[in-house]
């Protein structure tokens, strides 16, 4: 499969354009690193790639047809801050069973514990709570992920370990990641491939 942004226009509240006339094209299985100065973009390419904004201009493609607008959404994301995702009245047992149920191997590739279930998200660690993010957005339907700055936070061990984890989830499962980050010797890393926005 290929995700593919053509053409794309953005620019918040009908300002000056953020994004203007962007392509990018991800295909299924791989790995594709997306980079550029602060404030360029990325992000906001990112959220309209996963259909949370709508472009002014142009259009997301899944093999050349418009995104299904209704039903699970192929294209899932991950930012930075984990907290800002999940309810903070769920424990985290209930959110990560809110879209699937993930077997046991997937809980030990991300290092999930299952003692953090009965637990609230503000009594996990930054990096604890963001493998539980990247996990529910890993369910079965899941065909591509946006990792924006998905480890940007976290130390050198917890970032080796979660890229480890998402490599190796992306070739077994065919999903198409695109690694957005400032972080070149991360990215030279885990991407096969890395465009500049
Ligand atoms: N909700 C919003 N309303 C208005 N402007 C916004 C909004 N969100 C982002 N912007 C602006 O859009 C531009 C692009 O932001 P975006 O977060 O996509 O950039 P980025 O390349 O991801 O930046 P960074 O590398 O710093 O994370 C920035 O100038 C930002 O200030």
């Amino acid at each position: 499969m290929r995700l593919e942004a053509a053409a794309i226009g953005f620019g918040f509240g009908g300002g000056a354009p953020v994004l203007d006339g962007v392509d990018l094209a991800l295909e299924s299985g791989r790995i594709l690193g997306l980079t550029g100065k602060s404030g360029q973009g990325k992000s906001t390419l990112g959220r309209i790639l996963a259909r949370h904004l709508l472009p002014t201009r142009g259009r997301v493609l899944i093999d050349g047809a418009a995104s299904p607008s209704t039903g699970f959404n192929p294209v899932q994301l991950v930012h930075q801050t984990a907290i800002f995702a999940v309810n903070p009245r769920w424990k985290i047992g209930r959110i990560v069973s809110e879209a699937f149920a993930p077997d046991e191997s997937l809980l030990q590739a991300f290092g999930i514990r299952r003692q953090w279930f009965d637990r609230f998200p503000h009594e996990l660690s930054g990096g604890e709570l963001q493998r539980v993010a990247l996990l529910r957005a890993l369910a079965p339907g899941t065909r591509f992920l946006i990792a924006d700055e998905i480890t940007s936070m976290l130390d050198p061990i917890a970032q080796s370990e979660i890229w480890h984890a998402l490599i190796d989830v992306s070739a077994k499962r065919d999903i198409g990641i695109l690694a957005i980050s400032h972080d070149l010797a991360l990215l030279g890393r885990v991407a096969e491939r890395t465009v500049t926005l």
